[in-house]
């Protein structure tokens, strides 16, 4: 356990140095993971586990698209890939990977399989933090962890294929065994983290949905689209309006951030640039600061994962995702985008060969 001093608070991180693959593997010998749920965190999670050699299993619905994806994904039938009660009961360590709200409904059949000594293990802190909400109380005799990906599944599988890895938080809820810590750490390394740093169930899951609600999904939508109105409203055009709002950062900006931090991402700017980010960020942050304190009030009030729950346990929810989805899909900023992105010179196609 590595100790890393962060901007001058000391936390603990898990390095992949410290707890390599092969003890990862080690630790896991003896276990069945069972996926439960391959939507899009399992199947990052299950085949960045099948290539690091761990014997994990899928348990999905038959009849689902989802099935069909484990197969021709590579689990097989009867050996790997099973019903989900089958999993269940093969599962020494249950990989609860359904969707949040979808772990409401099939919690009394899990909860069945968790015998003394077994694992629950999650993505997420949702389900044990709103208990009263969700109805999942482990018994007290298993291993209850959690390693959330800080990051999309699909990156997940993306990087581990690369040789990299996105890195992840680990908490324990119930160790019961003596073995959650090398369990949850090795479940770590095994789905494919870079590192990992620790948290909580609570500090999980408030975190993740104020992040998913604001800078990573909600706000940047919004600054997006108010950005490019009042462009668009001033006679810019499409292309010009997504080009400064979104088309520079995501190329060219936002990689130097990645590699640098802020500061050098401005520093290679121009001095015109630079003076003026610099005179107007803070009235941005006391603009959005009191929006980001009323969503943390509604993530830690449960307001938010009721709402979540109420939405995504409707028998259509997907089809009003999806709707919603679209109506951002065929939003001018995100058709212009489209056009943008079919420009750069990657999405050119070959050049013809030039006959000799
Ligand atoms: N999507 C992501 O990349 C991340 C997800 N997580 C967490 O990982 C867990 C899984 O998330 P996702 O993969 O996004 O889930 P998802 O929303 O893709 O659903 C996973 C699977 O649940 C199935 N499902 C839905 N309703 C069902 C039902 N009633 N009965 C049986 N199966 C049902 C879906 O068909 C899907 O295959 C969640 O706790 C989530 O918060 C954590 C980090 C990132
Ligand atoms: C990808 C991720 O970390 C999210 C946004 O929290 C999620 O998908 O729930
Ligand atoms: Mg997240
Ligand atoms: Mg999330």
């Amino acid at each position: 356990m590595a100790q890393l001093n962060f901007g001058g608070s000391v936390e603990n991180v898990v390095t992949r140095d410290e707890f390599p693959l092969s003890k990862a593997q080690e630790v896991l010998k003896n276990e069945t993971v069972a996926i439960i749920g391959y939507g899009v965190q399992g199947p990052g999670q299950a085949l960045n586990q099948k290539d690091n050699g761990i014997n994990v299993i899928v348990g999905q619905r038959k009849s689902s698209k989802t099935w069909d994806k484990a197969v021709a994904d590579g689990f097989v039938p009867g050996e790997t890939l099973f019903e989900i009660e089958e999993a269940l009961e093969r599962g020494t360590i249950i990989c609860y990977l359904l969707s949040d709200a979808a772990q409401i409904e099939l919690w009394p059949t899990v909860k069945k399989h968790l015998t003394p000594g077994k694992a629950l293990y999650f993505s997420h802190g949702f389900g044990i933090t709103f208990n009263e909400q969700t109805g999942i109380v482990p018994p007290a005799d298993v291993d209850v962890f959690l390693v959330a990906p800080k990051g999309s599944g699909t990156s997940l599988r993306r990087m581990f294929l690369q040789g990299r890895g996105l890195n992840s938080s680990y908490a324990i809820f119930q160790d019961a065994t003596g073995k959650a810590y090398d369990r949850v750490v090795a479940l770590g390394i095994a789905v494919g983290s870079g590192y990992l740093f620790e948290t909580d169930f609570k500090k999980e899951v408030y975190s993740d949905l104020t992040g998913e609600r604001g800078t990573l999904m909600g706000c940047i939508q919004g600054i997006f689209a108010a950005q490019y109105d009042v462009l668009r409203t001033n006679g810019h055009s499409p292309s010009e309006a997504f080009n400064e709002t979104v088309e520079e950062l995501t190329q060219s900006l936002m990689p130097l951030v990645a590699e640098n931090g802020m500061d050098w991402m401005y520093a290679n700017c121009s001095t015109t640039a630079q003076r003026g980010a610099l005179d107007w960020w803070k009235k941005f942050r006391d603009a959005t600061k009191p929006v980001f304190e009323e969503l943390y009030n509604s993530v830690a009030t449960g307001k938010e994962s009721q709402r979540s729950i109420d939405s995504n346990s409707q028998p259509d929810y997907r089809e009003k995702l999806d709707a919603e989805l679209a109506e951002l899909r065929e939003s001018e900023l995100w058709r212009a985008g489209k056009t943008v992105r079919s420009l750069r010179p990657e999405n050119q196609p070959a050049e013809k060969e030039i006959e000799a």
